[in-house]
């Protein structure tokens, strides 16, 4: 935290870090393809960029699904939650796979935190399963299927934005 005058680190306004290895990341999507596999059938894999292109690869090859789309929207800097932006919505073709509603589609992403991502790709495909790997209690009711639930002062830390690094001791 900073000094009395100045505003908190953005780690500090994240609250608790809950970090995930390439190794944890990749056996919880092997967790939630099990659950989506007694779902599905899948016409198509419907990634929300960036975060949910990892989990939807990981996703796309257990259940044998080839077709895989982007909606690409951007809200954070880093921690700071700005407007949200959609870069570009569902091709034609895909939109087309599922009947204009999302019909048979499976939307995926990395996580829903206040759901604000979550509740505008469902206004694009409301029909559509939406799917994430880990969910925190404001986007929770978005969510179709997730796997593991956190709070919702805690900030997951994905392997794609961290590094190994030294830690001090707890007792110094
Ligand atoms: O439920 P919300 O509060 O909307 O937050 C969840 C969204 O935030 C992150 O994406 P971000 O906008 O950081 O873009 P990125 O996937 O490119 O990192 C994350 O990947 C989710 O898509
Ligand atoms: O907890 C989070 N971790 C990473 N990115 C995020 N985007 C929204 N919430 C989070
Ligand atoms: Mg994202």
């Amino acid at each position: 935290m900073a000094d009395n005058n100045s505003e908190p680190s953005a780690e500090a306004k994240a609250g608790r870090p809950f970090p995930v290895s390439w190794d944890q990341f990749h056996r919880d999507c092997r967790a939630l393809t099990w659950r989506l596999n007694e779902v599905g059938p899948f016409h198509a894999v419907v990634a929300i960029t960036r975060g949910g292109l990892v989990p939807a690869a990981i996703v796309a090859r257990e259940l044998g699904l080839r077709v895989i789309d982007t909606v690409c929207i951007a809200s954070y800097d880093h921690t700071s939650q700005g407007d949200l932006q959609v870069l570009k919505g569902v091709s034609a073709d895909v939109a087309r796979l599922g009947g204009g509603t999302g019909k048979g589609l499976l939307i995926v992403d990395d996580l829903v935190d206040t759901g604000a991502t979550g509740r505008m790709v469902r206004q694009m495909l409301p029909d559509a399963h939406f799917a994430t790997v880990y969910a925190k209690p404001k986007g929770k009711p978005l969510v179709d299927t997730f796997i593991t639930e956190v709070s919702q002062d805690t900030w997951i830390h994905f392997p794609w934005d961290t590094a190994l690094s030294y830690q001090p001791p707890i007792r110094p």
